[in-house]
């Protein structure tokens, strides 16, 4: 749905260059949630301005929906924004305007007729479950209803696919949740593709199942979550699953161990039914992808056996760093 080959975006400012995107490449399916995770100026928010192309790129293509963005003329790119939504961490809606008022001047400046706007703006806020605010203004809403807004204004034109800017970041944790589960449903139910940046790992173990970590305008490891946990030395693996017991005790040897799918579950019963270990740390969890868990164990000073026993039945398993 969305594909991004060799994107490049670099700021000049006080004769200064910021090369905020570095030659990303990236490719988003059909009906994919897909997160791309980094700190405070790793380009995210450059990325996501050039898919919509608020920000046109130096060099790279932005196909979305099959249509090449950068080869478009200016009226082109206009109607092809159409499919393409966006939502932001400060919600950005018109103080003056109500809930519905704030809904119907997405749907004006795509051209709906007023007769129809009525009845699309009521289904919108029955859709993101704001039945019952239609005529409240931004002022009265908390920050959870605002950005249902904000959704609901993004997905006036039926767009088949919604850019969001963390757009849980200024929420309290219950909040975010909230929101996370309602993109979630739009995305199952509407088969909506949405691209996401955050920096927070929650965002992408809640509904993510694709995911990329950005470091300085690159991706430094970028694929289906599931896979990205089995990789030696992921960050998003490290990240999802922090673990700080020991790495190191006398006489035993100590590793960090992934498993994703129904193994996560039986994985350690078996290893220690089989061998003599403690487990220092580490959990079990069901993320959008996968269930998966991840554990730093510590193994008979000759763990070879027991490292065996582990990737025999599909598990991830490292020296733990
Ligand atoms: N309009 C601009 N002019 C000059 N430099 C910019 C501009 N926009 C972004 N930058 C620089 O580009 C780099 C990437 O910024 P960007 O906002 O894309 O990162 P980010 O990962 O989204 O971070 P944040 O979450 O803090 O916004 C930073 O070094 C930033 O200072």
């Amino acid at each position: 749905m969305i594909e991004i080959k060799g994107l490049r975006k670099t700021y000049r400012s006080r004769g200064r260059e910021v090369r905020a995107v570095d030659g990303v490449d990236l490719t988003v399916g059909e009906g994919d949630v897909y997160g791309v995770l980094g700190q405070s100026g790793a380009g995210k928010s450059t990325l996501l301005r050039c898919v919509n192309m608020l920000e046109r790129p130096d060099a790279g293509t932005i196909t979305v929906g099959g249509v090449d963005l950068t080869a478009l003329n200016r009226k082109g790119l206009r109607l092809a924004r159409h499919g393409i939504g966006m939502i932001h961490q400060h919600f950005a809606l018109l103080s003056s305007r109500t809930v519905a008022g704030n809904i119907a001047f997405a749907l004006e400046v795509t051209g709906v007729p007023r007769s129809a706007r009525k009845e699309r703006v009521a289904e919108l806020i029955e859709l993101v479950g704001l039945g019952g605010r239609a005529d409240a203004y931004p002022a009265q809403l908390s920050g959870g209803q605002k950005q249902r807004v904000g959704i609901a204004r993004a997905l006036a034109a039926r767009p088949q696919v919604l850019l969001s800017d963390e757009a849980t970041s200024a929420l309290d944790p219950e909040t975010t949740d909230s929101i996370l589960r309602l993109l979630q449903d739009l995305n199952q139910r509407l088969g909506l593709t949405i691209l996401l940046i955050t920096h927070e790992m929650d965002v992408v173990k809640k509904i993510c199942h694709s995911a990329a970590v950005m470091r300085d305008g690159a991706f430094v490891e970028s694929g289906p979550v599931a896979e990205l946990l089995h990789r030696p030395g992921s960050t998003l693996a490290r990240g999802l699953f922090p673990l700080s017991a020991p790495a190191t005790l006398p006489g035993r040897t100590v590793v960090d161990v992934t498993v994703s799918g129904p193994d996560a579950d039986t994985a350690l019963t078996g290893l220690a039914r089989n061998f003599d270990i403690s487990l220092l740390e580490g959990s079990v969890e069901t993320l959008a992808a996968t269930r998966a868990g991840r554990w730093r164990i510590a193994l008979p000073e000759d763990g070879t056996a027991a490292v065996e026993f582990l990737r025999a039945r599909g598990a991830q398993v490292e020296a733990a760093a």
